[in-house]
């Protein structure tokens, strides 16, 4: 049977990509620090995939099998030999982490086989498998970087599947939204994976999604914070909340159709489509979850920074945005590491420090004057 090797068991993982390489005949092998996860898929040898409907539409996943990446380097190792694929969903500040496993990997498979593999970092990040690839020649010699560059296609992609918290300890089992995509940038004619759109071109495609669904997204959980809310559904039956969203999407809106000539028409059934998706209550997507890790999603690439930025050198608004940045700067959820330390910065150097640390925002930019103001308004 052909095989996938997947690094990150949890939410995407299992919910969706493992999902789509298990649907189109591959054997997946999961690869997570998770050791109950882990011995459960190699005890269990599937799991249930459930949709977030009315009918709760159930599929079964199966030939799938779990390897620790600690305690199973050498085992780990083997499966990238024998894999045509290998993908990630594990976090993008992760991706340094797995690397010099995936190096040894690719080296021990390089001196086997020149059958392709072809490489897939599916995170919420521009160029993911581009990080991914340079963190992992940082670990390859130059005689075997030729050899992987000959034999390993890296491909960049984007994903979109709302996979909340699971809220069954111990079970493998993960809710979904039914709606997914999942677009992998290549001019190659790759192995055909069930749900995988090849496009040439990625950018229109992760700036749409990073800039409407997460960006959405990132907004009503920053807002629902504040606003004591608990889930995402609930958060946008907010009237307030819900005008917020409509325009800030309306800014990376008119910051999406400049820039990639999309049809404003289409563009708009596209914002729709995701708010509706936003209103799913069957997820009870918590507002803690879409906001975790908020100095990555400050970063200057990420999906509240960069259309903001964009929007400002267009000439187009961007006050919303910088409202949503302000809302971000006030995430103090003490269970999120980056969260907590997001806050002592604010505390110990200042918001203009912190805009230019975590956004790349020099204080002089009307950008960082405009969050700036917005921050004083929403701390009251
Ligand atoms: N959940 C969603 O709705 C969604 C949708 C699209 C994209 N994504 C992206 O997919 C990625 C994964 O998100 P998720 O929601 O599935 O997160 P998750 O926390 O459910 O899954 C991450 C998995 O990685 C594992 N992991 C963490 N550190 C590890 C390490 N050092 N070695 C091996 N395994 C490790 C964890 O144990 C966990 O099982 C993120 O980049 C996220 O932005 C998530
Ligand atoms: O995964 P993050 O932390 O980058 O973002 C949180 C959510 O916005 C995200 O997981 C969405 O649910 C997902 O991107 C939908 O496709």
């Amino acid at each position: 049977m052909k095989k996938a090797v997947h690094f990150g068991a949890g939410n995407i993982g299992r919910g969706f990509i493992g999902a789509l390489f298990s649907e189109s005949g591959y054997h997946v092998v999961f690869v997570d620090i998770a050791e109950q996860i882990i011995n459960q898929l190699n005890e269990e040898k599937k799991y249930s995939v459930m949709l977030a409907t009315d009918e709760q539409e159930t599929v079964t996943i199966e030939n799938v099998s779990g390897l620790n990446n600690i305690k199973q380097e050498n085992e780990v190792v083997e499966a990238i030999k024998e894999s045509a694929f290998l993908t990630t969903a594990i976090g993008p500040n992760i991706l340094p982490r797995i690397a010099p496993l995936i190096a040894k990997g690719l080296s021990a498979r390089v001196e086997e086989t020149s059958e392709k593999l072809y490489v897939i970092a599916c995170e919420n990040q521009i160029s993911a498998t581009d990080l991914l690839k340079g963190y992992i020649m940082e670990h390859l010699d130059e005689a075997v970087k030729e050899k992987v560059l000959a034999n390993v296609s890296f491909l960049n992609s984007a994903v979109d599947r709302i996979v909340p918290i699971q809220n069954n300890q111990g079970s493998l089992d993960v809710l979904v939204e039914p709606y997914h995509e999942w677009v992998v940038e290549t001019t190659q004619d790759i192995p055909p994976i069930e749900g995988m759109k090849i496009v040439p071109e990625l950018a229109p495609y992760i700036e749409r999604k990073l800039f409407t669904v997460n960006t959405g997204h990132a907004v009503i959980a920053y807002f629902g914070y504040l606003a004591n809310k608990e889930t995402i559904d609930q958060t946008l039956a907010d009237e307030e909340i819900h005008k917020q969203v409509k325009a800030t999407l309306g800014e990376t809106g008119a910051y999406l159709i400049n820039e990639y000539n999309l049809d404003p028409e289409d563009h708009q059934k596209y914002i729709d489509k995701i708010i509706s998706r936003f209103q799913n209550a069957h997820l009870h997507d918590g507002v803690t979850r879409v906001g975790r890790s908020p100095i990555r999603k400050l970063s200057p690439d990420d999906r509240l920074v960069r259309p903001a930025s964009q929007a400002q050198k267009a000439g187009l608004s961007y006050t919303n945005l910088a409202k949503a940045i302000a809302a971000a700067m006030l995430f103090d959820y003490k269970e999120d590491e980056e969260a907590v330390k997001l806050q002592a910065m604010i505390k110990e150097h200042g918001v203009a420090y912190v805009l230019q640390e975590v956004c790349g925002l020099a204080e002089s930019s009307e950008l960082a004057k405009e969050i700036n103001r917005h921050y004083g308004v929403l701390k009251g």
